[in-house]
C-alpha cells in the first residue's frame, strides 16, 4: 500500500517535472511567463473559481499579479487583462493573432458550426457573416430602428408603474420583444426566444452547464450526459423557431405587409439580385437565418441588466435621479423623452454609460484566442491561450475612473475628469466603450443597446422615482443589496424590492395614453397578418426548461417576504380593532405608489380600467408569460 502511494506521488512529480520542463522549452530566448498563481498539477487552479460573482476572484488575483497574468484550468492557459491599454495593444493592434475564439466544451461545434457568428472561430463563415451583421444593422440605424424601441418603451414603462414588482419580466419584454421586432418585423416570437436564450446562456457559461468547468465531461455520450440532452432538445426548438420566423417575414414581403427589420433587408436584398443571393456575399436565406438568429439572441437578455442595474443605482443614488429628472424636464418641457432629443441630454447619456460602467453586464468578458505563439513586454503568451478582457477589472481602474466603486455620471461631464470628451452634444455616448469588447470582435449592437437605454432610462426618469421600499410595519426603509448579481456569462442584479411612483396624476394618465397607442398599432399590425406561435409555446412545456433560475429563487423570497408582510397587517388590524384604535395608520403594504393611485375614487375605477387593458394585450400577444407576467403562476 504504502510503495503504491510513494509510486503515485512519484508519478504526480515527474509529470509536474515534465510539465514545467516542456513549458520552459517552450519559451522564447529573453521571454518569462507571465506572473499567476502557482498551478496544481492536472486540475490548475480550478478550485479556487467561485460560482458566483467569478469576476470579483479575478480581479482580486490582478490586484496582486498586476493588470495582465495568467493561470490554468486543466492544461488550458488562462490570460486575465484589467487594463484597458493592454487590452488595446494585444485584441486590437495584435488582431491577426488574437481573434480567434476558444473551443466552448459543452459547446464543442461552436468555432465553425456557423449558427452562432459570436462563437466561431477566425474562418471565413465569421467573416461573412460579420459582415452581413454590420450591414443589416446599418441599414436599420439609418431608419432609426424603425421606431421600435420607442414603440416598445411606451408599452414598457405603464406596466412597469402599475407593477413594478414585476420589473424584471416588464424589462426583459421591452428589450426581446425590441429585437424580436428587429429581427424578424413581429415581437411575436419574443416570449419563446427568451427561454431558448437563457438556455443557450446556461450552455456555453462557465457558471452554467458543468462541462465547461471540468471540460473531460463533454467526451460523455449524450445519453449519458444530462447537459448535452437538455442542449439538444433546446437546440432543436430555437432551429425551427428562426426557420418559422424567417417563413413568416418571407410572406411578408411576397405580399407586401411585411414589418421592416433585419431579415425582411435581407430578403429585400436577395429578391432584387438576379439568380437571388445578396450583395453582402452570403448566398443562402439559411446562413442569413442564423446571422438574424444570432442578432436577436444577443439582444434578448443583455440590455436588460443595465436597465435593471439603473433602479438598483437609483435606490442608492436618489440625487443623481433628481439630477437626471430636472435635466428632463427643462430640455423636454414635460413631454417624454425621444431619440431625437439625444444632443440636448447630455446627463442622460452619462448616466447610461454610467451604468455600464458601474456595473458591466458581461463582467468577464468574451472570451478571445490566440493563433500563435507572442510575446508582449517580454512575457510570453502561448499558442491556444483563452485571452479575458476582464471588463469588471478595466472599469475598476483608479487613474481612468476616480472612485471606481461610486456611481458618478459627472465623471463623462465634468472637465475635471480623465473621461470628460467634447462636445457634449455628442458625448458621452457608448461607442468604442470598453465594455463592448475589442479588436475585430467589437460587439456589433451598440445601436440597439444606445437607443434602448437611452429611452427606457429617459423615460423612467421622466416618469417615477425610483425608491427603496417602506416596510409597512416599522417604516423603515427596506434594504437593497448592492452588487449581488447572477453568475451567468452575462450578469444581472439578484431580485430586489423598491418603488416605482408616479411623479404626478399627469404623467400617469400620459403613460397610460402611451401604451394604449402602442397596443392600438400592434393590433393593426396584428390584423394584416398574424403569426402562429402556439405550437413553440406547446413545445417549451408548462415547467418552461430553460428558466432563470436564480431570478425565480429571488421571487420565491420575495412572494414569502410579502405574505408575512401581509400577515403582520391583518395582525396589527386586528389588534387595533380590539384596543378599539381608528386603523393601523403608517405604511400600506402596496407602497407610496398604490397609495397615489388609490387617492381618489375615479382612480380606484381607472385601475378596474388597467386591468382590462393589461388582459386585452395579452390576447394581442400571444405570449407565454404575458402582460399579467409569471407570477400569476
Ligand atoms: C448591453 C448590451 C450588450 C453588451 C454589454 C454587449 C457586449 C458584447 C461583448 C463584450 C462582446 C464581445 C466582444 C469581444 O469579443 O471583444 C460582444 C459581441 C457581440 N455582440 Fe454584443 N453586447 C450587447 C448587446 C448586443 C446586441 C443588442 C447585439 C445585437 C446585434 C449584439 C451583437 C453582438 C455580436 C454579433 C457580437 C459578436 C462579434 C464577433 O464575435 O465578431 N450585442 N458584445
Amino acid at each position: 500500500m504504502a510503495s503504491a502511494s510513494l509510486l503515485l506521488i512519484g508519478l504526480v512529480f515527474a509529470l509536474v517535472g515534465i510539465n514545467q520542463y516542456l513549458k520552459r522549452k517552450r519559451l522564447p530566448p529573453g521571454a518569462k511567463p507571465l506572473p499567476g498563481p502557482r498551478s496544481l498539477p492536472l486540475i490548475g487552479r480550478v478550485h479556487d473559481i467561485p460560482k458566483d460573482s467569478s469576476w470579483l476572484k479575478f480581479y482580486e488575483w490582478s490586484r496582486t499579479y498586476g493588470p495582465i497574468y495568467q493561470m490554468e484550468i486543466f492544461g488550458t492557459v488562462h490570460v486575465w487583462i484589467s487594463s484597458e491599454k493592454i487590452a488595446n495593444d494585444l485584441l486590437s493592434k495584435r488582431a491577426a493573432t488574437y481573434s480567434d475564439r476558444p473551443q466552448i466544451p459543452n459547446l464543442p461545434d461552436n468555432r465553425t458550426s456557423g449558427e452562432y457568428l459570436a462563437l466561431l472561430g477566425r474562418t471565413e463563415t465569421w467573416k461573412r457573416q460579420r459582415r452581413l451583421c454590420s450591414n443589416l444593422m446599418h441599414a436599420s440605424t439609418l431608419r432609426s430602428l424603425h421606431g421600435y424601441p420607442t414603440r416598445e418603451r411606451d408599452r414598457f414603462l405603464y406596466l412597469l408603474a402599475r407593477d413594478p414588482a414585476n420589473y424584471v419580466e416588464w424589462i426583459e419584454q421591452f428589450t426581446s420583444r425590441t429585437v424580436s421586432r428587429l429581427s424578424w418585423g413581429t415581437a411575436k416570437p419574443a416570449q419563446v426566444l427568451r427561454h431558448t436564450t437563457f438556455g443557450l446562456l446556461e450552455t456555453i457559461s462557465p457558471a452554467g452547464a458543468l462541462p465547461n468547468l471540468v471540460s473531460a465531461l463533454r467526451h460523455l455520450p449524450r445519453w449519458a450526459s444530462p447537459w448535452k440532452s437538455r442542449e439538444g432538445k433546446r437546440h432543436e426548438l430555437e432551429d425551427r423557431l428562426f426557420r418559422a420566423n424567417v417563413e413568416f417575414a418571407r410572406r411578408g414581403v411576397e405580399d407586401g405587409n411585411g414589418e421592416e427589420g433585419f431579415i425582411t433587408t435581407f430578403l429585400r436584398e436577395s429578391g432584387r439580385r438576379e439568380g437571388g443571393g445578396s450583395k453582402w456575399g452570403i448566398e443562402g436565406k439559411e446562413e442569413a437565418m442564423h446571422v438574424v438568429g444570432l442578432m436577436a439572441i444577443a439582444g434578448t437578455l443583455t440590455i436588460g441588466s443595465p436597465i435593471q442595474s439603473y433602479i438598483l443605482a437609483m435606490c442608492h443614488y436618489p440625487d443623481v435621479q433628481k439630477e437626471l429628472q430636472r435635466e428632463v424636464d427643462e430640455v423636454c418641457e414635460g413631454r417624454c423623452p425621444g431619440w431625437e432629443d439625444r444632443e440636448r441630454l447630455p446627463m442622460l447619456r452619462a448616466v447610461v454609460k454610467e451604468v455600464v460602467r458601474w456595473r458591466p453586464p458581461v463582467p468577464t468578458g468574451i472570451p478571445h484566442a490566440t493563433e500563435e505563439d507572442d510575446v508582449y513586454e517580454g512575457y510570453f503568451i502561448p499558442k491556444g491561450a483563452t485571452i479575458h478582457a476582464l471588463e469588471w477589472g478595466i472599469t475598476r481602474n483608479e487613474e481612468m475612473y476616480p472612485d471606481p466603486e461610486e456611481f458618478v455620471p459627472s465623471r463623462w461631464l465634468d472637465p475635471k475628469f480623465p473621461t470628460y470628451r467634447e462636445p457634449l452634444t455628442q458625448y458621452p455616448n457608448l461607442s468604442g466603450f470598453s465594455q463592448f469588447g475589442f479588436g475585430r470582435r467589437t460587439c456589433q449592437g451598440v445601436p440597439i443597446v444606445e437607443q434602448d437605454l437611452f429611452l427606457a432610462i429617459g423615460g423612467m426618469a421622466w416618469a417615477l422615482n425610483i425608491q427603496k421600499k417602506r416596510d409597512p410595519v416599522t417604516g423603515a426603509e427596506i434594504p437593497v443589496h448592492w452588487d449581488d448579481y447572477t453568475s451567468l456569462l452575462i450578469a444581472k442584479p439578484c431580485r430586489f424590492e423598491f418603488d416605482a411612483v408616479p411623479r404626478d396624476q399627469w404623467r400617469l394618465e400620459e403613460m397610460r395614453r402611451m401604451f394604449d397607442s402602442a397596443r392600438d398599432a400592434e393590433r393593426g399590425q396584428n390584423e394584416a397578418r398574424e403569426m402562429d406561435i402556439s405550437q413553440f409555446e406547446e413545445d417549451l412545456g408548462p415547467e418552461k426548461i430553460y428558466r432563470d433560475q436564480a431570478c425565480e429563487v429571488e421571487r420565491i423570497k420575495e412572494d414569502a417576504r410579502r405574505q408575512q408582510e401581509q400577515e403582520q397587517c391583518q395582525q396589527r388590524e386586528a389588534q387595533s380593532e380590539e384596543t378599539g384604535s381608528a386603523g393601523s395608520g403608517g405604511y400600506s403594504s402596496s407602497g407610496p405608489g398604490l397609495e397615489f393611485r388609490d387617492s381618489s375614487s375615479e382612480a380606484e375605477t381607472e385601475y378596474e380600467d388597467e386591468d382590462a387593458t393589461l388582459v386585452d394585450i395579452d390576447s394581442v400577444d400571444g405570449s407565454l408569460m404575458d402582460g399579467k407576467g409569471e407570477a400569476q403562476e
